[in-house]
């Protein structure tokens, strides 16, 4: 008998291009679920039950094994390091993290740096030997450097607009980012049939890097 597969979903800008990847490999899931307040979303015909959760939320269900698998972005599975299997990089969501800066930026005594990923920001200066003081934000981080904060920032870049359009420069990468499909490690076991057809499934039509 087939189990039904409980399902993180970031809600936000993952969420639609997950879901046009699902249907493309034949999983007939809703396109949209920001038209309705509904936080669990009942697949039955797809053998699924979507929880709809805040990003960074999704490895927390999946590790605590009340969602079996979920959809996370490689840039929150670095910072959470959560206990949890990464099965498939869906090449979907590509963006990159970065340190960023005004374009006159000059190493100071006192060096601090805003962004949403302590974690990974602490480790990369850690690792380059210079000494900074993190500062932890939520959102709109690219105002730290501006309004005099931060000297510099940690953050992610696609297109590049956000910088443009505040006067602030890339100044080195630290990782690319995709989202990935990850799993609870008891459901991956209880629920290997359901979970590896899924993956074969999502395999065949993953895009390739442009
Ligand atoms: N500009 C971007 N382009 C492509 N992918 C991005 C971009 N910004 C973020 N992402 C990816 O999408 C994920 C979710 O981003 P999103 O902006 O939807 O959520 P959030 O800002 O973390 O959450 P929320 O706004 O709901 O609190 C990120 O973890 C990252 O992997
Ligand atoms: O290079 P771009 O295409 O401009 O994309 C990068 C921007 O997108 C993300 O912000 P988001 O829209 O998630 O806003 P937030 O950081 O305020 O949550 C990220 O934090 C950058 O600010």
């Amino acid at each position: 008998m087939t189990q039904i597969l409980k399902v993180a979903m970031p809600k936000g800008r993952i969420y639609k291009k997950a879901a046009e990847l699902f249907r493309k490999a034949g999983i007939e899931v809703p396109l949209d679920v920001d038209d309705s307040r509904k936080l669990i979303v009942h697949l039955p015909e797809v053998g699924m039950e979507f929880i709809l959760a805040k990003p960074v939320d999704v490895p927390i269900y999946v590790e605590h094994g009340v969602a079996d698998i979920g959809i996370v972005g490689k840039d929150v599975l670095i910072e959470e390091n959560r206990a949890v299997y990464e099965l498939l990089d869906l090449g979907i969501a590509r963006c990159r993290m970065s340190v960023i800066g005004l374009p006159d930026w000059k190493p100071g005594i006192q060096q601090r740096v805003a962004t949403k990923y302590p974690n990974v920001a602490s480790q990369y200066f850690r690792e380059q030997g210079q000494q900074v003081e993190v500062i932890k934000l939520n959102g709109s981080i690219e105002l730290a450097p501006m309004i005099g904060l931060a000297d510099r920032i940690v953050d992610m870049v696609e297109t590049g607009e956000t910088l443009r359009e505040n006067g602030l420069v890339e100044m080195e990468t630290l990782f690319g980012i995709t989202s990935r499909l990850i799993a609870n490690r008891v459901s991956y076991r209880m629920k290997n049939e359901e979970i590896q057809q899924l993956c074969d499934q999502l395999q065949r039509v993953i895009p390739e890097p442009t």
